[in-house]
């Protein structure tokens, strides 16, 4: 059993052995930012992939939808979203430096869709929260294999530019970027919150 420990710092086992090494890992987990190379290569990718499919998903209906790009392909979407009609408006084109860097800093990004259904148990929220837990767990898995992720938004028109261009479906919902590389400095980073902030135990 996993309990907090008595200054509440962090978690010890009942026993006060040490954590499982994975947890340990999980734990130490960070985004970063900017990410460079080395990136996942293909098979650590499919597993990465993979772990989004070990979301809790209500009723299965894998309400997650991804499209990915790397390499020099990034450039060629970064063209097809600066060349795109609603780009050209004055607003959308203060904004292609920042579109310029979300799409092409990373070595590996992957362009994150919800794509919920009527369902009668499983309501759209909890569908949506699935996709979190499915990215999530790319950023986990990320991390377990040495990477770094950073999960970022899509401002302006850039999601729905990505949308039309990469061809997802009207219905779905944009959820941003997940990066995925290399830092070229460790990240320093604050402590996390205390689970005593957002967890008491109800007695
Ligand atoms: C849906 C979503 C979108 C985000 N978009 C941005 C973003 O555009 N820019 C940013 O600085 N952080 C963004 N963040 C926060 C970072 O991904 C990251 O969580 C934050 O920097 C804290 O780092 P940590 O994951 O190590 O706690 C976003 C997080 C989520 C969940």
């Amino acid at each position: 059993m996993i309990r907090l420990s008595s200054n509440h710092s962090h978690l010890v086992s009942s026993e006060g052995a040490s954590l499982p090494e994975g947890l340990e890992q999980l734990l130490q987990r960070r985004s970063a930012w900017p990410l460079g190379l080395p990136a996942p290569n293909g098979q650590e990718f499919s597993a990465i992939l993979q772990a989004a499919a070990c979301a809790p998903d209500h009723a299965g209906l894998t309400p997650w939808r991804f499209k990915f790009v790397r390499g020099g392909q990034r450039h060629v979407l970064l063209e097809r979203v600066l060349s795109h009609s609603d780009a050209q408006t004055d607003e959308a084109k203060t904004m292609h430096g920042k579109y310029t860097a979300k799409l092409t800093t990373a070595p590996l990004v992957v362009v994150l869709a919800a794509r919920l259904k009527e369902h009668p148990k499983a309501p759209g929220f909890e569908q949506m929260l699935t996709c979190g837990a499915a990215v999530m767990n790319m950023l986990n898995a990320a991390h377990l294999l040495g990477y770094h992720g950073f999960w970022s938004s899509t401002p302006g028109a850039l999601g729905d530019i990505l949308k039309d261009v990469m061809g997802f479906e009207e219905q779905d919902q944009m959820l941003g970027l997940l990066n995925l590389g290399t830092p070229a400095h460790t990240p320093t980073t604050p402590p996390r919150v205390s689970a005593e902030v957002f967890a008491q135990e109800w007695v």
